[in-house]
């Protein structure tokens, strides 16, 4: 699902109104009626006052028509409008003059006025600023935000919490707000998916306002959010007669004394996800710990009883990874220096493996193109140093993409995997996959995928989706808490099924 800028926002209302030869109003009342089609679906039969804020542009009128709609269906509102300008939009005239011929007069408040009562269990629709906010909220109406915030209501906001961005990071978080649930139009929106920004949106709802299809199919948009639909397009079937000769060879080298856990992970993780055959480097300390817990994957050992050291291999694996438990000695540094010169395919680099480039950055040239790296933000801070907010660090990190030529997935609740200028932004996942181990499968999984044929941007993208998935199906089970790594291993079946069910149950 392709995630659009404001300009492009903008263009698809305009390019929608002259090709379906409707007035703009239109586009509001569908807009309206489809955040009343889901309030009634959420309220059922209870009626609790609804409270709607509406500012004077047409998130405003947004707000307005939905107010009418809710009254004539027996909803007890009350509609304040947030007068903090003269410039009113037309459509929000039009939408006040109607809620005013349905016998509601709004209440304008102003600087001096005194905010509204909100008592618990009422819900507030925030229709203040939407998409077309240019500066901070301040003065009084960052008063009447934080007075929002800090009621016990239900806050639905209408298209954006109000006071967000969608191109820049806020410059005041006080100024923000903070709703439960965001209903959006027609296109998700980056910032209701970055670690600093999400808390604002709440559970984002997208619906449809019928925009123009062909404007959407041949825009471009550089950020794209995975759903199961993308995700599914994704998916290769295998053939009636494949072989495992026809799924690849993935090679999993990492491990360390006490670490080889990590590298019996990813190793379960590769055959689960379906390559052919899996061959796992580690020191000798891991050889009996590797056979007898994965009888599926080959074995064979660095010269070393405890750690990772230059190593001679033998065969031309499709995919290989490099880095989980594996410390960061000289020695193991080197081994990487040996795999990164001698690479005959893309690798995957994760934890300890990203470490080392950080630290050795002339490695950084001798990246083969379209390798993956895999870093959570402590690993990415370490390889990009620091920056001052979520689209710093994606620039910074598209830049980094751009100049190695590799794929970097930046995992986190809502992992982005950035190739080619592109961002992809995941879905899938909860929070009882922050538990150790759960990276390991993933670089298992992705490397897996790669060795299958998959390109490595669709391998990171589907692996992330894939991994976030059976995450979901072991949290659903047992509960965030009782998650650990392999119980995502032992749900990657039920993710790949999920991909072509008719009503999965996750
Ligand atoms: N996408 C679609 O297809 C559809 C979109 N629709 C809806 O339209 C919404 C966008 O509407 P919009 O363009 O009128 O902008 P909106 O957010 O209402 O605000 C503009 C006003 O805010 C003002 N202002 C800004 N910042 C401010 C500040 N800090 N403090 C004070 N004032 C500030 C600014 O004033 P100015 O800066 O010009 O002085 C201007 O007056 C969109 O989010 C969606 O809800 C639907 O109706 C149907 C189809
Ligand atoms: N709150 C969360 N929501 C969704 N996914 C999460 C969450 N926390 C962690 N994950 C996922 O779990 C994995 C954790 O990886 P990482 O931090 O490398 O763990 P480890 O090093 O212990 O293996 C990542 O893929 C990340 O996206
Ligand atoms: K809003």
């Amino acid at each position: 699902m392709k995630i659009f800028n404001k300009e492009n926002i903008y263009k698809a209302d305009k390019i929608t109104i002259k090709n379906q030869n409707i007035e703009s109003e239109v586009l509001m009342e569908r807009a309206a009626i489809q955040i009343f089609g889901w309030l009634k679906t959420q309220l059922q039969e209870n009626f609790p006052t609804i409270h709607l804020f509406c500012g004077i542009g047409n998130n405003g009128g947004d707000g307005l028509a939905l107010a009418r709609l809710l009254l004539n269906d027996g909803y007890e509102v009350e509609v304040y409008v947030v007068n903090f300008s003269d410039k009113r939009s037309d459509d929000f005239l039009l939408n006040l003059a109607r809620l005013k011929e349905n016998k509601l007069w709004p209440e304008f408040i102003g600087e001096n006025s005194d905010l509204p009562q909100l008592p618990e269990g009422d819900i507030v629709i925030d229709a203040i600023f939407g998409i077309g906010l240019n500066r901070s909220a301040a003065g009084w109406i960052k008063e009447l935000i934080q007075h929002i915030n800090t009621s016990k209501t239900y806050v639905i906001a209408v298209d954006v919490p109000s006071g967000l961005y969608l191109d820049k990071a806020p410059d005041d978080k006080e100024a923000i707000v903070k709703a439960n649930t965001t209903i959006t139009f027609q296109f998700p929106k980056l910032v209701f998916f970055l670690p600093e920004t999400a808390e604002f949106a709440g559970n984002v709802e997208i619906v449809d306002l019928g925009l123009d299809r062909e404007f959407i199919n041949t825009t471009t948009s550089e950020a794209f959010l995975i759903s199961r639909n993308d995700a599914q397009r994704l998916y290769k079937p295998r053939a009636k007669f494949a072989h495992k000769g026809d799924f690849g060879h993935c090679l999993i080298v990492g491990g360390s004394y006490g670490k080889i856990g990590s590298v019996v992970l990813a190793t379960k993780a590769a055959l689960r996800a379906g390559a052919g055959k899996v061959t796992s480097l580690v020191p000798e300390c891991g050889y009996d710990i590797l056979q007898s817990t994965v009888p599926e994957a080959m074995v064979i050992t660095a010269f070393n009883d405890n750690f990772l050291i230059p190593t001679e291999i033998n065969f031309k694996p499709q995919s290989s990874v490099f880095g989980i438990g594996a410390g960061k000695g000289k020695k193991t540094a080197k081994f990487l220096e040996q795999l990164l010169t001698d690479a005959h395919s893309p690798l995957l680099i994760d934890a300890d493996g990203i470490n080392i480039l950080a630290e050795h950055t002339d490695l950084l040239e001798l990246l083969p193109e379209k390798s993956i790296l895999t870093p959570h933000p402590g690993e990415l801070k370490r390889l990009l140093g620091d920056w001052k907010d979520d689209f710093e660090k994606l620039n910074k990190a598209k830049d980094f993409s751009k100049k190695y030529k590799v794929v970097l997935v930046i995992k986190g609740a809502f992992s982005i995997t950035i190739a080619d200028d592109n961002l992809y932004i995941n879905t899938t996942g909860n929070p009882g996959m922050a538990t150790a181990g759960s990276g390991d499968v993933l670089s298992g999984i992705i490397s897996s995928l790669v060795a299958q044929g998959y390109d490595a941007t669709i391998a990171a993208v589907f692996g992330v989706y894939l991994h976030g998935k059976a995450g979901d199906y072991a949290a659903q089970e047992n509960g965030f808490e009782f998650v650990i790594a392999e119980d995502i291993v032992n749900n990657l079946g039920n993710a790949y099924k999920s991909l072509f069910q008719q009503h999965p149950e996750n």
